[in-house]
């Protein structure tokens, strides 16, 4: 659908490791999308409404089994979905999603080991179809994230495992990327910030998005 200035709903997910550098463009996109007179959306996941904010503290502090985690994450993107997202993409906006279901399948399927079938069902359930148009992985080695990251912040549980955990979930993240090739994106997040900002402004030129 599009809104009074003839834009479309423009649904972006941020991908990857821990430390791997979304936030660092996350806001720069959001200016330059602005600048070029689209209405932008920033949002988070786990989070994004009020009762996701509070299922992310849970989730990120609170020792669990993986079925209750996948549970709470994808209860809290049901929320998020029917609060924010749908809203914002009826209304013609650019979301700007810090993390989505990709995360899931990378960090509770491939990380966690949680079944993968498991957690297609709860996809399908709660996002009834619904799937960015375009997703950024920050693609980045383990060690480097933990490099970048060291002592920056009080770990959380994510935060907290060790570097092959983070293996296994970058490997999920390949394995998504080669199963939604149309939308994935994978960004070398290993070059300096310049190089990577350039290569995602060139990925959404080529698209017609900026
Ligand atoms: N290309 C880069 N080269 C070197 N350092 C970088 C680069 N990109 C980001 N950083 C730094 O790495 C750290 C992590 O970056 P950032 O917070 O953007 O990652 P993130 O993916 O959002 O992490 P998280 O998911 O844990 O919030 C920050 O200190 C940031 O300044
Ligand atoms: C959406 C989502 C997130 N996670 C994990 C990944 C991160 O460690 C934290 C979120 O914190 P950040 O500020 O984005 O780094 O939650 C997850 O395990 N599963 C998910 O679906």
């Amino acid at each position: 659908m599009s809104n009074t200035a003839g834009h479309t709903g423009v649904f972006i997910s941020f991908e990857g490791i821990d430390g791997a550098g979304k936030s660092t463009h996350i806001d720069t996109l959001a200016a330059r999308l602005r600048s070029a007179g689209r209405d932008v959306v920033l949002t988070r996941e786990p989070g994004g409404t009020a009762l996701a904010e509070r299922l992310r503290e849970l989730v990120l502090h609170q020792p669990m089994d993986p079925l209750t985690e996948s549970l709470l994450i994808f209860a809290a993107r049901r929320d998020h979905l029917q609060q924010v997202i749908e809203p914002a993409l009826a209304a013609g906006r650019v979301v700007l999603c810090d993390r989505f279901t990709d995360a899931t399948f990378a960090y509770q399927g491939a990380g966690r080991g949680f079944d993968t079938a498991q957690l297609e069902q709860l996809e399908r359930w709660v996002q009834q179809g619904r799937q960015p148009d375009l997703t950024f992985w920050f693609d980045l080695p383990p060690e480097v994230a933990a490099e970048r990251l060291s002592g920056a912040r009080v770990p959380d549980r994510f935060e907290q495992q060790p570097a092959e955990f983070f293996r296994r979930v970058n490997d999920g993240y390949r394995a998504r990327a080669q199963t939604h090739p149309q939308r994935f994106i994978r960004l070398d997040a290993s070059q300096q910030r310049d190089a990577v900002w350039a290569d995602l402004e060139a990925a959404l030129t080529r698209r017609g998005l900026l």
